[in-house]
């Protein structure tokens, strides 16, 4: 069976050097997947360039599949962003209701019947973790939900997309330890389901969740990263 995501020799380079890479990882359906390293190792980056979501002025080499289907680089399209999807640091709720929020990525991706859509985002809702908290809040604004259930909405806008792949950028470094563990417990139930690329900080937590680990050392070796099959 294909890896939802295989990375050989990926590296990104801005136009002066390598800023990381090159590394070489697979992400299996249904596992957890720890990418550690230290503050500038270029875990963010390579969230970014799985995406192909680079900023400008930085460039990915190496090879990048998704599902058995090569992606050369600068070539990511909508197909890869819904089977792919990044969720970052810091969640970004937009203005408009609980609803909105959402729905928001699958009235992007999506032509399909109002109501559909609808049903999907209230399973993302639960898969992440929040419908209980939200269900009588639906058209409410957005904006006044807590930071842990800002970062659970985010993760539910992204699994309306019934995602492959999922990526996680350090998504409990802003919480408390009570919406840490809600969000962690989110995530736990991913297992099993869904591919999941789990950025962190923390070790204690990398042991809670992950299936094994990537680690990236700054400035990568050339030598290949651990997580190789
Ligand atoms: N747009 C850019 N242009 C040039 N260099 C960049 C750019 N974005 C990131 N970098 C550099 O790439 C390296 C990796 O950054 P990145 O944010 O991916 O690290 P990180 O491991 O996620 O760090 P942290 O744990 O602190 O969030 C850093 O040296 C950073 O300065």
């Amino acid at each position: 069976m294909d890896h939802v995501i295989s990375v050989r020799r990926l590296s990104v380079r801005s136009r002066e050097k390598t800023l990381v890479g090159p590394v070489s990882f697979n992400l299996e359906q249904g596992s957890t997947t720890g990418l550690c390293g230290p503050s500038g190792a270029g875990k963010s980056t390579i969230l970014r360039a799985l995406v192909e979501l680079l900023p400008s002025g930085l460039t990915r080499d190496g090879e990048l599949r998704v599902l058995g289907r090569t992606i050369p680089p600068g070539r990511g399209d909508a197909e890869l962003r819904a089977k792919v999807v990044l969720v970052p640091q810091t969640p970004v709720v937009f203005g408009g209701s609980v609803l909105d929020n959402a729905l928001f990525g699958l009235r992007h991706v999506l032509r399909a019947p109002q109501e559909a859509l609808r049903e999907r985002a209230e399973q993302a809702l639960e898969e992440a973790g929040l419908w209980t908290e939200v269900a009588d809040r639906l058209d409410s604004p957005a904006q006044n939900l807590s930071a842990g259930q800002r970062q659970r909405l985010c993760l539910a806008r992204a699994l309306a997309l019934e995602p492959a792949g999922l990526l996680l950028d350090e998504p409990t470094s802003a919480l408390d330890e009570r919406s840490r563990d809600k969000v962690e417990q989110s995530i736990a139930a991913l297992r099993g389901r869904r591919a999941v690329l789990l950025v962190s900080h923390d070790p204690a937590q990398v042991e809670r969740l992950c299936d094994t680990t990537v680690h990236l050392d700054q400035l990568t070796t050339e030598s290949e990263t651990a997580a190789v099959a």
